[in-house]
């Protein structure tokens, strides 16, 4: 079988957004004196918010076709893919995956390794995946490790800090579901002083308030602490017993992770803007951080992060990757030190992470706090929406 050619399409969503709401996600932006948190103005996270994705298909000479995708920076990574990977994956045999990803990771080496070229080179690898699956009619968890579970458990993600009623509604809400783990953000951090510590613990408390503790309560900062700010708070944090307190400072500082999860007892999570295997072996080295979140269509796609795998169990460091979507659920069901996926409903777009459920049919829908793959799906087990292509401007 021979890679005969490969498609990068920018899919760009025309359609409604969830309205910017303040400060509803602390993020790394938050820091810069004039980002929006400090304007008053009504989107603090405009520099992360995903309204485009790029989606990839590999064909072969047999007549498959891969399915691949990266939401990081998608006319770059596009660019990248034509102009600088697809060359080394047109011609060879998909079944050589670790010889592809090599010659894409070593060729742009001089430039590449973290950010958009590894998102990049993940799109197409989990294309290349896809098509294996469907090459020998197994999905592609049975070729990395087969079914670990009988179902994935999964935790509700979004609560972004609006109205604490509003939060406690909506935990409420997804509580009947039947989730029992939950992450919700903060919307403040070191720039809004006492008053924001006041009120992010006022949130953690609302939201414990409606959940109780026989649930899972995770914390996500995006990024928008800093190492003085996060030892303030996190003391203040550990009544609520947070089974996590994501992404406290920005991913460069891996010896700031180190010190706060040294620092108490709430383990601290990271990893989903890390890439490739020595990203991660770095983390683990240092003990940054006790929950590894790699997102597969970052990290050097399904190739590097079942390397990643291996490597996190051998330290005993749980993965939990980030986002859920089918190229990470395939890792979570293939290992038994993945416990859990994170899982976003499909919401109306906002920040983007629901982008992909108005591009790709297949995602399963959590039922009961649980997400299920099928044996008798091959490959990822996606196909691409038609319903939806109305909304897009798609970018050939
Ligand atoms: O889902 C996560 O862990 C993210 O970081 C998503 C991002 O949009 C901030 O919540
Ligand atoms: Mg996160």
């Amino acid at each position: 079988m021979k890679i005969t050619k490969i498609r990068a399409r920018v899919f760009e969503w025309q359609g409604p957004t969830v309205p910017p709401q303040g400060n509803f996600c602390s993020n790394a932006m938050d820091l810069v004196w004039d980002n929006k948190a400090h304007a008053g103005a009504d989107d603090t996270m405009d520099t992360f918010r995903f309204h485009g994705w790029t989606v990839v298909e590999v064909e072969t000479d047999t007549g498959l076709v891969g399915l691949g995708n990266v939401a990081l920076a998608p006319r770059i990574a596009k660019a990248i893919i034509d102009q600088y990977l697809a060359p080394h994956a047109l011609g060879q045999d998909p079944w050589d995956y670790e010889y592809i990803n090599q010659r894409m990771y070593r060729a742009t080496h001089a430039w590449g390794r973290k950010g958009v070229a590894m998102a990049a080179i993940s799109a197409i690898d989990i294309a290349i995946w896809d098509i294996l699956g469907k090459a020998v009619n197994k999905p592609v968890f049975k070729l990395l490790g087969g079914r670990t579970k009988e179902k994935i458990p999964c935790y509700y993600s979004k609560l972004y800090r609006t109205d604490l009623k509003d939060m406690q509604r909506e935990a409420e809400t997804f509580m009947k579901q039947g989730f029992k783990a939950f992450k919700m953000r903060f919307g403040y951090g070191p720039q809004h002083g006492q008053q924001g510590v006041v009120e992010n613990l006022k949130s953690v408390e609302a939201v414990r308030e409606v959940i109780g503790y026989d649930n899972d309560l995770m914390l996500e900062c995006y990024m928008g602490w800093n190492v003085e700010y996060a030892k303030r708070i996190l003391p203040k944090l550990e009544k609520y017993q947070p089974r996590w307190l994501e992404e406290p400072v920005i991913a460069d500082d891996i010896d700031g992770y180190a010190e706060l999860n040294r620092l108490t007892s709430i383990p601290i999570s990271g990893g989903e803007h890390e890439f490739s295997l020595y990203g991660f072996k770095q983390l683990l080295e240092k003990k940054a951080v006790s929950v590894v979140q790699y997102d597969t269509n970052r990290v050097g796609g399904i190739t590097m992060a079942h390397k990643i795998n291996a490597l996190c169990e051998a330290y005993s460091v749980p993965v939990i990757p980030h986002a859920g979507q089918m190229h990470n659920y395939h890792l979570t069901m293939s290992s038994l030190n993945c416990p859990m996926s994170e899982y976003f409903p499909m919401f109306d777009v906002e920040v983007g992470n629901e982008l992909f459920y108005y591009i790709f049919a297949g995602e399963p829908v959590a039922e009961n706090g649980f997400v299920q793959l099928r044996d008798d799906v091959p490959g990822l087990g996606l196909t691409l929406r038609t319903d939806y292509l109305d909304q897009f401007r798609i970018v050939e």
